[in-house]
């Protein structure tokens, strides 16, 4: 990756920095020499999966005294703003808690940035402000219809940012996320929530005995083997695409954006677990089930957007890396876990 200017780069403050992906965006931003600091709350993070040295203020995104001091101490100019909640089910049982952690959250942290003079954002969205797609690729200007409140709850935070870009001095960027998987290549940080669903996370817990059979959830989809197809992108990939739509940010002030994250291609259920298999060297169990409530057939990204606005080149696209790289974060856990009570 081209090396930005050291001169340009501005002190960061990453919300929810110490979960999977903001832990990744620090360390990113933090090996190519960017000032940063972390706000987490710790609901889901771990306080270790903040790397020494990094500025952590344990709060909430909403607690505007807090950010007014974190702003004042750290001289913020720009924000990666990660912190939410993610669980789809539990957004449809729950709504309230999502328009209120993501959205109403949002807002009030995007109000503090506005009367702080914090000039750049850039904020988590989702391949599930799509709604229920076909088969084919997703590009940006396709119709936005979330079909569940975790969605809506996403999509209304890129409406406020829209909006707050037009009326103040602050461009933004939104990042709609495929699935992410996969964990830091050295292995200093990786995805560590208890009871994760996500299927590479799952499948590589199966792999070391942590839990059993790995569900398939539905043989009859519309695809080329009737499993669920996705586009998983590595979690570094997606750390890498932050810190260079960050440069694009401050190199362009009157320029807000909106891209996809993803690689463009699709693998399905089976395929995953197949690759799992190889991985780890030997069948992990499997068993087919119903299908999982929400879920649609297939979410591929168009990435053209991203290719050709940002100097992108993915390093850790191979399946099998991905699924290795999670491997030997989940072995690394089990260590982490048995020494820390997180
Ligand atoms: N994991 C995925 O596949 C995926 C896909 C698309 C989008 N995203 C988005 O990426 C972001 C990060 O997701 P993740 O997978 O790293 O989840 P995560 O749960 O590991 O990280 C979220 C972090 O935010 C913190 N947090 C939550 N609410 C907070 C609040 N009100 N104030 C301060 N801190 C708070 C949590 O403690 C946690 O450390 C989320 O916004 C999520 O919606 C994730
Ligand atoms: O144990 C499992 C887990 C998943 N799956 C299947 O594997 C595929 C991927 O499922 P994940 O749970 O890993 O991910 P989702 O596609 O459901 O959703 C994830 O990626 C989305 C973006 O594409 C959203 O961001 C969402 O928040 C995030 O959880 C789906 O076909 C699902 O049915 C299984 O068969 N068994």
């Amino acid at each position: 990756m081209e090396q930005f200017g050291e001169e340009t780069k501005v002190p960061v403050l990453v919300t929810g920095g110490a979960g999977y992906i903001g832990s990744h965006a620090v360390l990113a931003l933090q090996d190519r020499g960017w000032p940063v600091a972390v706000i987490d709350s710790l609901v889901t993070g771990f306080r270790w999966a903040v790397p020494d040295g990094v500025p952590f203020y344990k709060g909430d995104i909403a607690d505007t005294e807090l950010l007014a001091r974190i702003f004042a101490e750290q001289g913020t100019q720009a924000i990666l703003h990660f912190a939410g909640s993610i669980i789809v089910p539990e957004s449809v049982s729950d709504p309230l808690k999502y328009y209120e952690n993501n959205t109403a959250k949002s807002r009030d942290l995007i109000a503090a940035a506005v009367s702080g003079g914090v000039r750049h954002m850039i904020f988590s969205s989702t391949a599930t402000v799509y709604g229920e797609p076909g088969l084919e690729p997703l590009a940006e200007d396709r119709p936005l219809l979330p079909v569940n409140p975790y969605g809506m709850s996403k999509l209304m935070t890129e409406r406020i940012l829209a909006d707050c870009s037009q009326a103040y001095d602050l461009n933004h960027c939104v990042l709609r996320y495929f699935n992410v998987a996969g964990a830091d290549p050295d292995a200093r940080s990786g995805q560590s929530s208890v009871g994760a669903t996500h299927l590479i996370k799952v499948a590589v817990e199966a792999a070391l005995g942590k839990r059993g059979a790995v569900g398939v959830f539905g043989d009859d989809y519309p695809t080329p083997d009737g499993t669920g197809v996705r586009d998983y992108i590595h979690v570094s990939d997606l750390a890498d695409a932050h810190v260079l739509a960050l440069e694009a940010l401050i190199s362009e002030p009157e320029r807000s954006l909106t891209m996809n994250v993803g690689y463009g291609r699709g693998f399905s259920v089976l395929e995953v677990l197949d690759a799992v298999d190889k991985v780890v060297g030997q069948p992990v169990p499997r068993v087919m089930e119903a299908r999982r409530a929400g879920d649609v057939p297939s979410l591929v990204s168009d990435n053209s957007r991203i290719m050709a606005t940002l100097p992108w080149q993915p390093r850790h696209a191979d399946l099998a890396g991905i699924i290795g790289d999670a491997l030997q974060w989940e072995k690394r856990l089990t260590g982490l876990r048995n020494s820390t009570e997180g």
